[in-house]
């Protein structure tokens, strides 16, 4: 009888550990922001080129001043709420409880800065993150972007922005964001994106020259199961009064109840003013 070693001798693991993080709005989280994580890992995973050991959500700051966006701290509580049965995606307040609107090229830094060999970002940890060593290669990453430090010698995961097909889009909206941060978005870090009715992300790829020459770091997952599930039409089916459950996780109806939080005056906030991306772009001169 051959004895079966698996228990006692570790396999190398070669694969690239990754965090993927997802920056948006989240007014409220649905079940679609969800659903984005689960296909970006199933997809990385098929690949059997990378491990994802994180997923974190990032709400944006009320600095961000998009139209109908409720306070941080109730997105932040949701998106909380949302994610209480699940133990491998984080929220991180760190861009929300700022007053400022954060980059989202800067948001990526500061998370990669974070990650230790112990994988810890700063959000409140769900497991301990211990893995076992690894043999790894050292990835390259941007000059500008402080040099990660591994005692035992290991890469740290790398972080991928986690986006949809729309978001995408808007890398080709002028003045809301810095071609510079496009270029270290694609070729420092790394997109996942997820397809989106309306969007086309693959021919929005093939437009952009950037984006075609880093084409190996965009990870475009095709969603199957279509569903056209949006913050926004959540928003407007609970000013009507009609039913969004299975539309957004139970306990996060319930808050969302509880804090009477989506109203026709809730959907007016923010109603005159510019979006910050598009007031810090067109003002201040590039860096
Ligand atoms: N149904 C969906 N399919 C693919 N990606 C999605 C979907 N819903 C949200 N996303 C992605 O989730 C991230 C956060 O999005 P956001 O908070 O803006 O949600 P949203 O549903 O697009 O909200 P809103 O309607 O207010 O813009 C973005 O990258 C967005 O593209
Ligand atoms: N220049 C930039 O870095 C830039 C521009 C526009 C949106 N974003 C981010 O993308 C996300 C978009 O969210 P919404 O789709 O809800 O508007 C937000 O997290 C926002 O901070 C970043
Ligand atoms: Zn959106």
């Amino acid at each position: 009888m051959y004895g079966d070693f698996s228990d006692v001798m570790e396999k190398s693991d070669e694969r690239m550990e990754v965090v993927l993080l997802a920056t948006g709005s989240f007014n409220p989280i649905t079940v679609m922001h969800l659903r984005l994580f689960e296909l970006a890992r199933d997809y990385l995973h098929g690949t059997g080129k990378y491990k994802v050991v994180k997923g974190i959500i990032s709400p944006v700051s009320d600095g961000y001043k998009k139209r109908g966006l409720v306070e941080g701290s109730h997105r932040l509580a949701m998106a909380q709420l949302a994610t209480e049965n699940c133990d491998w995606i984080e929220v991180d307040p760190w861009e929300c409880l700022k007053k400022e609107w954060t980059e989202t090229a800067l948001a990526l830094r500061h998370y990669q800065r974070l990650q230790t060999c112990t994988g810890h970002t700063g959000a409140m940890e769900k497991k301990p993150g211990h893995r076992k060593g690894q043999k790894r290669k050292r990835n390259n990453v941007r000059e500008d972007v402080p040099d990660y430090h591994c005692p035992e010698g290991r890469a740290p995961p790398r972080v991928k922005l986690l986006c949809g097909a729309d978001m995408l889009e808007s890398l080709g909206v002028p003045n809301l964001w810095k071609p510079e941060h496009v270029v270290e978005i694609v070729s420092s870090f790394g997109l996942v994106c997820i397809t989106r009715m309306g969007s086309d992300a693959s021919k929005f790829i093939y437009e952009s020259d950037v984006l075609w020459k880093h084409r190996d770091n965009i990870h475009l997952v095709q969603e199957w199961i279509t569903n056209d599930i949006s913050s926004t039409k959540v928003r407007r089916a609970l000013r009507r009064g009609m039913s969004v459950r299975y539309l957004v996780p139970d306990a996060v109806l319930d808050y969302i109840k509880e804090h009477d939080l989506y109203s026709e005056e809730s959907e007016g906030k923010n109603s005159d003013l510019i979006l910050e991306p598009f007031l810090r772009n067109s003002t201040t001169p590039q860096q």
